[in-house]
């Protein structure tokens, strides 16, 4: 008796480690079978209003999971999930039930037992057990017999709730993480600062059109990936992005890497060779560091632009090409025309739509975010835990001029995630370089006041004598916040006051990130 008490529980224990709903549904309805000694059974889920067959057993099941009974039809189960109570039907009699599901089965049901299965006292479905005997004498209907299957049918409706809980939140967390790997891959763009944002917004428009695009900055502002982006935004997105980098490269190699080459063109050329333009036809061709292209080369290009014609080195006959040029430079190309070191004729067709990148001293605001990013995408890729970034480190950070821009403070993170010892990054881990940069540096690199009268409060201190101290305070105060990207303890620090009288003048003063100057 106690070894069928124990098998007992250790099936019920398989019962309610099953995480799949479909292999729980299958194990729930075979230990009801098994206790009523039936073979006939099926659990129907509610589905808005209709009742959806999920699982079913013995002969003719194959009929039934699957069929949907709409909950103005009878049924036995739309009666059960309705009410929320067990009941015993006799189905030759019993007007409740569906007669026409009934005609499909060869051998016909004679009694059914029919449970809700329940969560938190709402019904969510139903499960039958079915004698298929003309009397009806296996089903066990014995009040004694019932309470404990009742038992059992209540633990496992929360056990399959709970399973297809489960399932449903795995399915939309495996959903989340693909998206989130796909966008780390995608090389986010990191930026919510003014002047980056007017960049993107150019970037997003060009993205729409189809002509050549010119874009400068200075290296590592993110040339490369702005173009990455216009590629993937353009209607040319499932065709090749391929680039070439102009700089330090000789003049043939240079042109036999666009245009390609046939074979015996020159020593070496043992076999005809395609180059980039063929390859990316249908797609983007990504020039960098344009400015470093020879002479030579930028005439080979204007062919390029000018017929959508390329000649591979060695050959006489022209390829026809369908390509869009994204160049990129972060020389000054104006000043190299007059130095006729680029020509004009070129910059004006890769130039129609130009986009400047500013550096990373002049969208200091964007300078903690991109920190914490590359510290959340280096530690992903380097598989260790990420480090978290102390908000004084961050302020040395956002005082540093970055010369080198992102790719620098990229780097930066990298060097820091291996040489920092704690889990969070403080000042003193900084290389001196940077460590020295104080807020004190932003005034020396930032442009002096801005003039503009209605934007800016400072111009209101070049005449003081016609405000009022309340103006003049105002004026200071919002100048001072401007100057410092709106960083309460620097701004404060600069005023000569403590912070938490300075953030209580500003409440006074009503003076807000977004809200024009009161003067
Ligand atoms: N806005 C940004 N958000 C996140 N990462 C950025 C951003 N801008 C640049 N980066 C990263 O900074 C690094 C340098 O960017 P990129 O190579 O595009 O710069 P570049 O201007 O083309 O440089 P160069 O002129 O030296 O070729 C890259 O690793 C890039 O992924």
């Amino acid at each position: 008796m106690d070894n069928e008490k124990d098998k007992s529980c250790q099936g019920n224990y398989d019962l309610f480690r099953e995480l799949d709903p479909a292999a729980l549904q299958k194990k729930f309805l075979n230990a009801l079978l098994k206790i009523q000694n039936v073979r006939r059974g099926s659990i129907w889920m509610k589905r808005g209003r209709t009742y959806v067959c999920v699982e079913a057993a013995g002969i003719d099941s194959e009929n039934i999971v699957g069929v949907t009974l709409d909950a103005g039809s009878p049924s036995i189960v739309g009666w059960v999930i309705e009410n929320g109570k067990m009941t015993i039907a006799k189905p030759g009699s019993d007007r409740r039930h569906n007669r026409e599901v009934e005609s499909h089965f060869a051998i016909k049901s004679s009694q059914i037992l029919c449970f809700p299965l329940l969560i938190d006292g709402q019904v969510f479905g139903a499960v039958q057990v079915i004698d298929t005997h003309p009397d009806g004498i296996y089903l066990n209907l014995d009040s004694s017999h019932l309470s404990p299957l009742q038992a059992l049918v209540e633990v496992c409706s929360i056990s399959l709730w709970n399973a297809m809980r489960y399932s449903r939140e795995k399915k939309k967390n495996r959903r989340l993480s693909s998206t989130l790997s796909r966008i780390e891959k995608e090389n986010t763009i990191i930026g919510q600062s003014k002047a980056f944002h007017t960049s993107m917004k150019l970037v997003k428009s060009y993205a729409d059109t189809d002509f050549n695009v010119l874009i400068t900055g200075e290296s590592g502002t993110g040339k490369e990936l702005v173009a990455e982006r216009l590629h993937r935004d353009s209607a040319r997105v499932n065709s090749p992005f391929l680039a070439q980098n102009c700089s330090a490269i000789p003049e043939t190699l240079l042109e036999s890497e666009l245009f390609g080459y046939k074979k015996g063109a020159f020593t070496g050329a043992t076999r005809d060779r395609s180059g980039l333009f063929e390859a990316a036809d249908g797609g983007t061709v990504f020039l960098d560091e344009i400015g470093d292209m020879p002479m030579g080369t930028q005439a080979a290009l204007l062919r390029v632009l000018q017929k959508n014609e390329i000649k591979p080195l060695g050959d006489s006959r022209v390829q026809y090409i369908n390509v869009r040029i994204i160049a990129a430079t972060n020389k000054d190309l104006v000043g190299m025309i007059r130095e006729n070191q680029f020509r004009q004729d070129l910059y004006y067709r890769l130039s129609i739509l130009p986009v400047h990148l500013p550096p990373l001293r002049d969208r200091r605001e964007d300078i903690p975010l991109l920190a914490r990013h590359f510290l959340y995408t280096e530690s992903k890729k380097a598989k260790i835990p990420e480090k978290k970034i102390a908000p004084e480190t961050i302020h040395h950070l956002v005082a540093y001029t970055w010369p080198g821009n992102i790719r620098e403070l990229e780097n930066l993170i990298r060097y820091l995630m291996v040489t920092t010892q704690d889990e969070i990054i403080k000042p003193g881990d900084l290389p001196e370089h940077i460590r020295e940069a104080s807020p004190d540096e932003i005034t020396k690199h930032t442009d002096p006041m801005p003039s503009d009268p209605q934007t800016n409060g400072a111009q209101c201190l070049r005449d003081i004598s016609a405000m009022t101290w309340p103006d003049l305070e105002k004026a200071y105060v919002r100048a001072l916040m401007e100057k410092f990207n709106w960083n309460i303890t620097w701004a404060a620090k600069a005023s000569g006051i403590n912070r938490s009288t300075f953030a209580s003048r500003m409440r006074k003063l009503d003076i807000h990130r977004g809200t024009g100057p009161s003067l």
